[in-house]
């Protein structure tokens, strides 16, 4: 089975890094735009999504390796909808307990660790060093990014991001495609579709 990333940015990268950690090559990156001066990241190609009709959905797996959250579903039902099928990454650095549940398509990335009877969705991402701990709920499309810390029985809806270093209080739920501020600390429930930030965050839009 081959391992195709769509998405050839930064974030593409850190997961072939970690793939490549778990000895799975990487056959190729898609993207809608590629970089016109060069064909091929860290000596794999990169294919314009034109040519995805050349991928038989039942020998590729496929992980959309676009930060943005709302983007990374668009794609996704795209390829799903065209019979494709979604793989994970996790680095072998992560610290997993083993009744953790992680979605397809989700990327968890180095010197994470998630503890017991969490469950993470599809198509997350648990960025670098992010700490999830007990019985945490993640949804799916949701963003944790590096360094946050999350207590036990933190719920996050779908599509939210968590900016860098965030963290939470035990038992608080931060609603559907909200956005935490970088640094932010979340001391009670957030709301859907807003932005908050602070210390203690509040939404501000
Ligand atoms: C590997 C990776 O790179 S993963 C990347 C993960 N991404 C992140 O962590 C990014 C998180 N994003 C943020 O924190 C952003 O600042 C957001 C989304 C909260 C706000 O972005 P914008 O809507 O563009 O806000 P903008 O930059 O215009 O700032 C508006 C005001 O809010 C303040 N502000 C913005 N973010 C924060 C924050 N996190 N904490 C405190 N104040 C903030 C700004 O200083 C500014 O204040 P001012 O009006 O007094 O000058």
């Amino acid at each position: 089975m081959r391992i195709y990333l769509y998405g050839c940015s930064g974030h593409a990268k850190v997961i072939f890094d970690i793939l490549r950690c778990c000895n799975r090559e990487v056959a190729a990156f898609f993207d809608d735009a590629p970089p016109e001066n060069s064909s091929h990241l860290h000596d794999v190609p990169i294919f314009n999504t034109s040519q995805l009709s050349n991928i038989d959905p039942l020998q590729s797996r496929w992980i959309v390796a676009i930060g943005n959250n709302s983007d990374r579903k668009n794609i996704v039902q795209n390829l799903a909808s065209k019979g494709y099928t979604f793989t994970t990454a996790v680095h072998p650095s992560a610290q997993i307990a083993k009744e953790v549940k992680i979605g397809a398509g989700t990327v968890v990335m180095a010197n994470t660790v998630i503890n017991i009877d969490s469950v993470i969705g599809q198509h997350a991402i648990i960025n670098t060093g992010a700490i999830i701990d007990h019985d945490c709920q993640i949804s799916d499309y949701v963003h944790i990014a590096p360094s946050c810390s999350l207590c036990g029985n933190v719920c996050i809806k779908e599509g939210s991001l968590l900016g860098v270093g965030t963290k939470i209080i035990p038992s608080v739920e931060v609603g559907r495609w909200t956005i935490c501020g970088a640094g932010s600390v979340v001391v009670k429930s957030m709301p859907s579709h807003c932005v908050a930030y602070g210390v203690p965050a509040t939404p501000r839009k």
